[in-house]
C-alpha cells in the first residue's frame, strides 16, 4: 500500500489577457502522461473561458457566480472536496483565477479549511504578467499587484511584443514587488512544464511575511469599483464583413478602457466557431473548431472595461447581424 500523498494544486493568476489561459492550455496538451482535474474561475456572467480551454478527460469546472477570492470559496472548497472523492483519476489539480482576483485569499483556502488542508498540498502560485501593457497598469491596479506579491513563480509573458530594455524594466518593477519569485521571460507562455509544475514552490513563510494576517480568515480586500463587464449575446448570425471592422474600430475606440473582451461568435453561412479577443487595442481573431451537432449557435461577446460605454457597444454589435442595416 502507498502511503497518502496529498493533491499538489497549482494556482495559476495574472492580470487580464496575460496569458493564463495560453499557459493552462500548454500544460493540458504537453505529452508528461499526468491528468489535470482544472478549475476555471471568470469574471463576467456568460462563461467563454471554459470554451477556450483544450478537452480534458477529468472536464473543466467552472465558477461563474463571481470572483474566486470573494463570493464563490464556498463552491471552490466544495469542488475540490468532490474532486478528492475520486482518488486516482488524477495527479493534480490546476485552478485558473479571474485576471481581477487577489490571489491570497485563494491561497488561504488551502491553509484554513480543516479539510481541503489535509488532502491537498499548494504547490505553486503562478503569475502571469503581460509585458507589453504591465507598466502602463500596475499603478491601478491593486489586485495586479497582490498577484505579483503572492507569486513564487511569475512570466513575463509576450516577450515577443517587447525589447529587451523594455523587459529589463518590466521585470525592475516586478522584482520591487516581489525580490524573490523565479521569474522566466516567456512569449505565448512557451516554457519547459517543470518550470511551473511539482516545484513544491509556494513558501508559507515569505507570504506572511507579505502578508502577516494571511492565516487570519477575516482577510479583507477590495476590489476597483470601476473595472465592470458586460456580455452580450445573440442567436441570429453575425455577418462577418460588419462584424470584423466594427469590433476593430470598438478596440481602437475604446482600447484604454477596455481591459479585455472576448467572444466566440456564430458567423452567417460558416460551420466554425470563430474566436475573438482583445487586451486593450490589441485584437487577435481566428476560426476555432467546427460547430457541434448538439451545440446551439449562439454569439457570445464579454467586456470587461472601466466604466465602458455599454449601450454604444450593444447597439453596434445587434447591427451586425446578417440582414440588418449595417451602422
Ligand atoms: N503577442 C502575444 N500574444 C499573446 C501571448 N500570450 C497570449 N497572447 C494573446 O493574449 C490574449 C490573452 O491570452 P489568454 O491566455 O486568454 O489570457 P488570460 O490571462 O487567460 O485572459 P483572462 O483570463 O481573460 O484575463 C489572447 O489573444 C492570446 O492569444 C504572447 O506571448 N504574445
Amino acid at each position: 500500500m502507498t502511503a497518502f500523498q496529498p493533491m499538489p494544486v497549482t494556482v495559476l493568476t495574472g492580470y487580464l489577457g496575460a496569458g493564463k489561459t495560453t499557459l493552462l492550455n500548454r500544460i493540458l496538451s504537453e505529452e508528461h502522461g499526468r491528468k489535470y482535474a482544472v478549475i476555471v474561475n471568470e469574471f463576467g456572467e456568460v462563461g467563454i473561458d471554459n470554451d477556450l480551454v483544450v478537452e480534458t478527460d477529468e472536464g473543466v469546472f467552472e465558477m461563474n457566480n463571481g470572483c474566486i477570492c470573494c463570493t464563490v470559496r464556498g463552491d471552490l472548497i466544495r469542488i475540490i472536496e468532490g474532486l478528492m472523492r475520486r482518488p486516482g483519476r488524477f495527479d493534480g489539480i490546476l485552478i485558473e483565477t479571474t485576471g481581477l482576483a487577489d490571489p491570497a485569499p485563494v491561497a488561504q483556502t488551502f491553509f484554513v479549511d480543516q479539510d481541503v488542508r489535509a488532502k491537498t498540498r499548494l504547490d505553486s502560485i503562478v503569475t502571469v504578467v503581460d509585458a507589453h501593457h504591465l507598466l502602463g497598469e500596475i499603478d491601478h491596479a491593486h489586485e495586479a499587484q497582490e498577484q505579483l506579491a503572492f507569486a513564487d513563480t511569475i512570466l513575463i509573458n509576450k516577450a515577443d511584443l517587447c525589447d529587451t530594455e523594455a523587459l529589463d524594466k518590466v521585470e525592475a518593477r516586478i522584482r520591487r514587488i516581489n525580490p524573490t519569485a523565479t521569474i522566466h521571460r516567456t512569449t505565448r507562455c512557451a516554457l519547459p512544464l517543470e518550470a511551473v509544475i511539482g516545484r513544491g514552490a509556494f513558501d508559507l513563510d515569505r507570504i506572511l511575511e507579505v502578508e502577516p494576517d494571511f492565516l487570519d480568515e477575516t482577510h479583507e480586500h477590495e476590489h476597483d469599483d470601476h473595472v465592470a463587464s458586460f456580455s452580450l449575446v445573440t442567436d441570429t448570425p453575425l455577418d462577418p464583413a460588419k462584424f470584423l471592422p466594427w469590433i476593430e474600430q470598438i478596440t481602437r475606440a475604446f482600447g484604454l478602457d477596455m481591459l479585455r473582451m472576448k467572444g466566440i461568435l456564430a458567423f452567417e453561412n460558416d460551420d466554425d466557431r470563430f474566436v475573438v479577443q482583445a487586451v486593450h487595442m490589441l485584437l487577435e481573431g481566428d476560426h476555432q473548431r467546427p460547430w457541434r451537432e448538439d451545440e446551439k449557435r449562439v454569439s457570445r461577446l464579454v467586456f470587461i472595461g472601466r466604466d465602458l460605454p455599454r449601450d454604444v457597444i450593444e447597439d453596434g454589435f445587434l447591427r451586425c447581424r446578417a440582414g440588418r442595416a449595417a451602422a
